[in-house]
């Protein structure tokens, strides 16, 4: 039988959840959440007490089979659906009032600068002959340059980068053979103006009447789009995905030539397992201190610096040790020449050391054996050696090519004789790069500076990056307003091999993601504007994979229990590390599934999605917003922040065991002697007790029993000491006792109570 969940239910009837689930109750059907399924003709009885015209039910019952209707068809009824809703705003149905309460109340509660929508329509609507009349002057103009823009040959690039030189929207929003605007399934409110030739007030005030609050720079999905294009009686289509590559389109790398290619310095990654010495290795070599300023004495993220040995340059990827950064390390070996593998000397070959050592041949990357902590006592390097030989990695002196070298970042023995060997392995790999191109690079590590905006340590692989220099990684682009090289000194230029943090990024962008030096401004800002819809469509596409049936079947089997995670971080790499170890916890009974992660504080459109999907949300460094809250505790969405990743493992953890199909024992917490009956008018008997031993809470199930006979069982109605209700009483006190659904206490009957207690497994 088909089953339709509350909150879509909720969503097509316009009201809240609550109010369905209240009017459900008063039906005496039992449902707890939105996330609740209902079948049959229960879905009729609530469309009923809402007076439901049928369309709508239909809808939902579309949307639930969701089979033979294409997504567009779907699409087209919805519009036509809310096409209706928009232009019969004015007539004062029950329904209107229902939804316009809603938006009311909505707007109050979250939406700090509640504005009076009713002025504004009546403003709008008597403007409307006038604004229809210079729509159309607009439009005429703006159709003209659009249609000149239109590809009249095969080139399509071209064609697309000559249209985007009139409309300033290449990548965003073409223009179709038929007159039709191509935009993406998400578009920011601007550029939708400027697409369908309007102004971006008169799209506001469409959207405002349609209840949405947006400002110009928002985003705007695409079936409000669709709408809003309607009534400027222009016709909008979901542009068709493109098959070239980004870079290709906008032509951001090449290969270089072989005689443009000088030496460049190797970029060294330190590898291990949790507690060998990575920090303290990277530590002598720099001669700083990293490991007191970290956050719970971990390092957490990808910092880059650079040494001198004689007269060679070595870069140092310190990438970090715990098991829960594996995602971020194995991108560091990605971008490295060359290992260290660091192995305790008193501790040998754990776990984490076989997975470095397994990245780094994946990424085809020469390994050099530090064997550290060699002042310890107990140190022992033929065991190590032996250790390693058993995993691969053969030494040199034992007929292999792995190099070993027995190190102490403590005492600085043999670190000279590392660096050297670093050196010599380095320049036998002949690493060769082109400084004079625009410049090519990967971000190491990104995150939110409080002061400066969002900041990069961009590793520099092809050409010379320069401050003033436009760059696009990701979604992320901007002009570089300053560049610092590891020693936080100011400069004006680095060239391959570099690692530079830099400022003047719009966004955070993602650690791994290539970063390009582009000709211009607006180069760049297509491509991030291109970058950020294919990311918004995958997501879209993604949760609501995380909605559809698999899922729920999967539920309402009892075949799998999910718990579905939202992760907000301050800085990008963690997201893949929680990712890691989140999923790790998932067993047999429960599946961990994280099903959104970014960088930033959490949002609204954060605990929308959760409640979507039924998800937590975890953030590390980061706080929810207040409206976000407001929305949360609305939605009874769980928000939990955190600053070291392991309490959140820990707190996870426990989620899991509470989740876990629970095992319950009873526990008998006390008996109390009846000793009078009480008749109370309009109440039933009361029992007057005397606590014989343990304690009678008010949530304790009582058994009745009487000539060591179970009469009856049930919950306690009321509980009370004197005339006050009591939550409990305890042994050696009197009280009265009310039963619920039972009168037929008599006196000497002996109350035993008890709680059912959940045994954790
Ligand atoms: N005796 C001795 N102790 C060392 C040596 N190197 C590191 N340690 C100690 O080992 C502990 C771990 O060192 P870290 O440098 O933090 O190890 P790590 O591998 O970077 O650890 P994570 O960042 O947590 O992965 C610290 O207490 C260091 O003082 C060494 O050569 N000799």
């Amino acid at each position: 039988m088909k089953k339709i969940r509350v909150y879509e239910i909720a969503k097509d009837l316009n009201v809240s959840a609550k109010e369905i689930i209240s009017e459900l109750n008063k039906l005496n059907i039992d449902v707890k959440s939105h996330m609740s399924s209902i079948e049959g003709d229960v879905i009729d009885k609530i469309y009923n007490v809402f007076s439901k015209n049928n369309t709508k039910k239909s809808n939902v019952d579309k949307n639930s089979k969701n089979t033979s209707q294409t997504k567009k068809s779907n699409r087209k009824e919805k519009q036509t659906n809310k096409k209706d809703k928009f232009t019969k705003e004015n007539q004062a149905s029950k329904k209107d009032k229902v939804i316009k309460d809603k938006q009311d109340n909505k707007n109050k509660k979250f939406n700090n600068k509640s504005q009076d929508n009713k002025g504004k329509k009546t403003i709008v609507k008597n403007k409307k002959t006038i604004d229809r009349n210079k729509n159309k002057k607009i439009n005429e103009d703006h159709f003209k340059n659009l249609q000149k823009a239109k590809p009249k040959h095969k080139n399509k690039s071209k064609a697309k980068k000559k249209a985007a030189e009139t409309t300033n929207l290449e990548g965003i929003v073409n223009v179709t053979e038929s007159g039709a605007i191509e935009i993406p399934e998400t578009i920011i409110v601007k550029d939708f103006a400027a697409a369908i030739g309007v102004s971006v007030s008169q799209v506001i005030s469409k959207l405002i009447q349609l209840g949405i609050m947006a400002s110009q720079n928002q985003e705007l999905d695409f079936e409000n789009a669709e709408l809003i294009g309607m009534e400027f009686d222009k016709e909008i289509v979901l542009k068709s995905e493109d098959e070239e590559s980004m870079e290709d389109i906008f032509d951001l790398d090449y290969e270089d030539k072989e005689e443009d290619m000088i030496p460049r310095p190797p970029v060294v990654t330190v590898m291990g397992h949790v507690d060998h010495g990575k920090t303290s290795l990277l530590d002598s070599i720099r001669n700083t201190h990293v490991t007191k300023k970290e956050a719970g004495g971990i390092t957490q993220h990808i910092g880059a610096y650079t040494v001198r040995v004689n007269d060679n340059k070595i870069v140092f990827l310190d990438t970090p040790g715990h098991e829960a950064f594996t995602a971020m390390r194995s991108r560091g070996a990605q971008v490295t020449d060359l290992a260290i593998l660091v192995v305790a000397a008193d501790d040998g070959v754990m776990p984490q050391t076989i997975e470095a050592i397994n990245h780094a041949k994946a990424a085809d990357v020469p390994i050099i054996v530090a064997i550290n902590k060699m002042d310890k006592e107990g140190a022992n390097v033929d065991r190590i050696k032996q250790e390693l030989s058993d995993n691969g990695l053969v030494p040199d002196d034992w007929g292999g090519d792995a190099i070993c070298v027995p190190v102490s970042a403590r005492t600085g023995q043999g670190i000279d004789e590392l660096l050297e060997m670093v050196a010599t392995v380095a320049e036998m790999e002949e690493l060769k790069a082109n400084p004079n191109r625009a410049a090519v690079g990967t971000v190491i590590e990104a995150q939110l500076d409080k002061g400066r905006g969002p900041t990069a340590t961009v590793l520099v692989q092809k050409g010379t990056l320069r401050s003033g220099d436009m760059v696009v990684s990701g979604v992320s682009s901007g002009r570089i307003r300053a560049m610092f090289d590891d020693r936080g000194k100011k400069i004006k230029k680095a060239g391959p091999s570099i690692p530079v943090l830099i400022l003047g990024l719009s966004d955070v962008p993602e650690a791994g993601e290539f970063i390009y030096v582009t000709k211009d401004e607006k180069t760049a800002r297509s491509y991030a504007e291109k970058a950020k819809n294919l990311i918004k469509a995958d997501m879209v596409k993604s949760s609501s994979n995380i909605k559809l049936d698999d899922l729920f079947n999967q539920i309402s089997d009892g075949t799998i229990k999910d718990l579905n995670i939202i992760i907000k971080t301050d800085v990008r790499g963690t997201i893949d590390a929680v990712k890691q170890s989140f999923e790790k916890l998932s067993n047999e009974e429960v599946k961990v599934n994280i099903i959104h992660g970014a960088v930033g504080g959490i949002t609204d459109s954060d605990v929308n999605l959760a409640a979507a999907s039924n998800a937590v949300i975890i953030g590390f460094n980061v706080r929810p917003s207040q409206s976000a809250i407001d929305l949360a505790n609305y939605e009874n969405i769980d928000i939990r922040t955190y600053r070291v990743i392991y309490d959140a493992i820990e707190d996870i953890k426990n989620a899991i065991k509470g989740m876990l199909a629970p095992k319950y024992v009873e526990e008998v917490i006390g008996r109390a002697e009846v000793r009078a009956i009480f008749k109370v008018p309009n109440v039933g008997s009361v029992a007057g007790i005397y606590v014989l031993n343990g304690k009678i809470t008010r949530n304790a199930t009582i058994r009745l029993i009487r000539n060591d006979i179970v009469v009856h069982e049930g919950e306690i109605s009321s509980l009370r000491r004197f005339k006050d209700d009591v939550k409990e009483l305890a042994s050696g006190y009197e009280g009265g006792l009310g039963l619920e659904n039972y009168n037929d206490v008599k006196e000497n009957d002996i109350l035993e109570a008890y709680i059912m207690k959940e045994v954790k497994k």
